[in-house]
C-alpha cells in the first residue's frame, strides 16, 4: 500500500503509515490560464455542498499558472500537476480543436495511491451526494450514454442517418450498415481503478490509435468497451438531452449536470447560443452560479479555522502534489 509522507513547511512528519491520503477521490482536469479555473473551484464548492466524504484532486497540466494553483489548494484541493499526452500525428480535424489536450486526462489512471476515483469535467456540476457511486464493483468503467444529435456529431454515420442510442428504436440501425454501434458514453464523467498496467496499455495503445472527432472520448469508448457499463443519465446529465430526448429526462431527479452544450459553460454563459435562452437552461445555469457565489461553502469556512497553508505531500513514487493543511507557523 504506497504510504505518503506530508512535510508542512519542513518542520513536521507524519508517521510514514498514517493514511495522509483517502483511497477513494473525485478528480478533475485543468489546463489553460483562463476560465475553466471558474468550472473546477464551482465544482469543488459543489462537492463540498453535497457534503461528499472525498477530496478533489485536480491533475494540472503545466500551464497552469501559481494563482490558479493557488486558488484550488485554498478551495481545499488536491493539486497534482501531469505532463501533457500528445496522440500520434495526425490530419484529424476534432469535433473542437481544443480537444487535442484532452489526451491528457489518460495521466489519471496513473493516480494509484487511490483505489477508486470518479473523474468529472470541470464544466460539471454535482448537485446531489454521489459518493455511492464509489461502492461499485471493481472491473469495470462506469459512465453514461451520451448523444448522438448534436451537430458536433454531424460527420459521424450515427447522425447522417439520424440514429441515436438514446431512443434506438425512434430510426432503426439499418442492417446494410452491420451491427449497431457498441453502447457509446460520455467522457465528462466516469468511475474508475486508478492502475498502473492499465496506464501503459492506454499510452501503447493510444500511440497506434488514429485520431477521431471525439480525441479522448472515442479512444476511452474503444479501450474499455468490453468492461463499459452504462449508468443512469442523472449522473452525468449532457444539457443536449433536454431538447434532444425529452421523453428520457426527470430533471428533478437529476444529480449531476455536464455545461457541454454549446453556449452553456456558466462561467461565460450569455444566453445568446441556440437553446441558451431555454428557461430550464437559465435555471441551471443559476443553480452552478448559487453555488460559486456561495461564500459559505468557501474551504476556508468550512474547515478547522487554523491559518491553512499550500504544502507538498510527497508519495513514494516521488509524485509532489499540494493540500491545504494547518500552517506549522
Ligand atoms: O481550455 C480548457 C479546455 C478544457 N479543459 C478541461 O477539459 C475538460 C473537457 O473539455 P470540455 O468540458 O470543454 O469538453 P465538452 O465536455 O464541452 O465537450 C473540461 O471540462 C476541463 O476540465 C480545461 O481545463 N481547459
Ligand atoms: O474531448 C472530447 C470531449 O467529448 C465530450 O464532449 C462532447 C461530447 O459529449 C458530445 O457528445 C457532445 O455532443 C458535445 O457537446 C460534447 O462537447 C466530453 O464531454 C468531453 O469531456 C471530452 O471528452
Ligand atoms: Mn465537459
Amino acid at each position: 500500500m504506497a504510504t505518503d509522507t506530508v512535510i508542512i513547511n519542513g518542520s513536521l512528519e507524519m508517521e510514514p503509515d498514517s493514511p495522509a491520503l483517502p483511497k477513494r477521490a473525485y478528480v478533475t482536469f485543468l489546463a489553460g490560464n483562463k476560465d475553466y479555473v471558474k468550472g473546477v473551484v464551482g465544482l469543488a464548492k459543489g462537492l463540498r455542498k453535497s457534503e461528499s466524504s472525498y477530496p478533489l484532486v485536480v491533475a494540472i497540466l503545466p500551464d497552469v499558472p501559481e494563482e490558479h494553483r493557488e486558488m484550488l489548494v485554498s478551495q481545499g484541493c488536491i493539486v497534482k500537476e501531469i505532463k501533457p499526452v500528445y496522440p500520434p500525428e495526425n490530419q484529424t480535424q476534432f469535433a473542437m480543436a481544443y480537444y487535442v489536450i484532452n489526451y491528457s486526462k489518460l495521466r489519471i489512471w496513473e493516480f494509484v495511491e487511490y483505489e477508486k476515483m470518479i473523474y468529472l469535467d470541470g464544466d460539471i456540476q454535482v448537485f446531489s451526494n454521489i459518493d455511492h457511486l464509489f461502492d461499485y464493483p471493481d472491473g469495470y468503467f462506469y459512465a453514461v450514454m451520451d448523444c448522438f444529435c448534436e451537430k458536433t456529431w454531424s460527420d459521424t454515420p450515427q447522425f447522417k442517418i439520424g440514429y441515436c442510442q438514446q431512443c434506438p428504436e425512434k430510426v432503426q440501425w439499418p442492417a446494410e450498415l452491420g451491427p449497431p454501434p457498441p453502447l457509446y458514453f460520455n467522457a465528462g464523467m466516469f468511475v474508475f481503478e486508478p492502475n498502473l498496467s492499465t496506464y501503459n496499455k492506454l499510452l501503447e495503445t493510444l500511440m497506434v490509435t488514429p485520431t477521431t472527432s471525439f480525441a479522448e472520448q472515442d479512444f476511452l469508448n474503444m479501450f474499455f468497451r468490453d468492461i463499459y457499463h452504462p449508468i443512469p443519465s442523472v449522473y452525468n446529465f449532457v444539457l443536449a438531452m433536454l431538447w434532444r430526448h425529452p421523453e428520457n429526462i426527470d430533471l428533478d431527479k437529476v444529480k449531476v449536470v455536464h455545461y457541454c452544450a454549446a453556449g452553456s459553460k456558466p462561467w461565460r454563459y450569455t444566453g445568446e447560443e441556440e437553446n441558451m435562452q431555454r428557461d430550464d437552461i437559465r435555471l441551471l445555469v443559476e443553480k452552478w452560479w448559487d453555488i460559486y457565489k456561495d461564500e459559505s461553502l468557501d474551504y476556508k469556512n468550512c474547515s478547522m479555522d487554523e491559518e491553512m497553508a499550500m504544502v507538498p505531500v510527497i508519495s513514494e513514487s516521488g509524485a509532489v502534489h499540494y493540500i491545504a493543511a494547518p500552517s506549522a507557523a
